[in-house]
């Protein structure tokens, strides 16, 4: 019912069930209250969620449309409950996801110290060849930072992750995340082995050219 009523104020959403085979699957994992639903709404409906926080109850996705180099790339985006309660009903779902968000929230230092956690767990359940990157959320709440930039960049290339901070309330770096997943999604179904593609090169390059977050 709290699930139902979270995502109503958005849209009207179905319950969710596992994507057919020609969809690629997009898993958001984090802590509860980091800002997955929020990234979420401002991916899929360019809006924000403002007010009142409302835990997420299980698990619920969105369906979205890419053109990525002129191919259509369908995401399923898995939206889940950051509550420990609920990490059993996340288990079962990411042997199915071929991505993984995995967000920490900038303004909450546990929530960037559970990471490691994460990625543990991460290293149990997903497929050893799932697409996995970091976000820092919140990045517009400047003054209520606690997780450095740098922290979060360290923390990524220790594990070998690509990394980038966002923001849903802005929209900062949203779009991005969402389009790299896609794109190396689409790099691996393609069998020409010439055609490589480096998500962090990739996350850089666009970040420079949109004069963000990077020197
Ligand atoms: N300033 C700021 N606040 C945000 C941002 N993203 C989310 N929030 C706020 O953070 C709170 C939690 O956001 P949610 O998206 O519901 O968090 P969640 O990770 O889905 O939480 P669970 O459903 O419990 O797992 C809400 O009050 C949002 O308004 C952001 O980018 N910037």
């Amino acid at each position: 019912y709290v699930k139902t009523v979270k995502l109503w104020r958005c849209s009207n959403i179905s319950a969710p069930r596992r994507a057919p085979p020609a969809l690629s699957t997009v898993m958001l994992v984090g802590d509860s209250g980091v800002g997955k639903t929020c990234l979420l709404v401002r991916f899929k409906d360019a809006a924000f969620l403002a007010g009142s926080f409302i835990s997420t109850v299980g698990i619920d996705f969105r369906n979205k449309v890419l053109d990525i180099d002129g191919v259509k790339v369908k995401l399923q985006i898995w939206d889940t409950a950051g509550q420990e309660r609920f990490r059993s009903v996340t288990h079962a779902y990411y042997r199915d996801a071929h991505a993984l968000l995995l967000l920490y929230d900038v303004t909450n230092k546990s929530s960037f110290e559970n990471i490691r956690a994460w990625l543990t767990e991460i290293h149990e359940y997903a497929q050893q060849d799932v697409v996995l990157m970091l976000l820092g959320n919140k990045a517009d709440a400047t003054h209520d930072r606690v997780v450095k930039r740098e922290d979060g960049e360290k923390l990524a290339k220790e594990f070998g992750v690509p990394f980038m901070e966002t923001s849903a309330r802005t929209g900062l770096n949203v779009e991005l995340a969402f389009t790299a997943v896609a794109k190396e999604l689409k790099h691996r179904s393609v069998k020409d082995p010439s055609e490589k593609f480096k998500l962090q090169e990739y996350v850089n390059k666009e970040m420079r050219s949109s004069g963000c977050c990077r020197s």
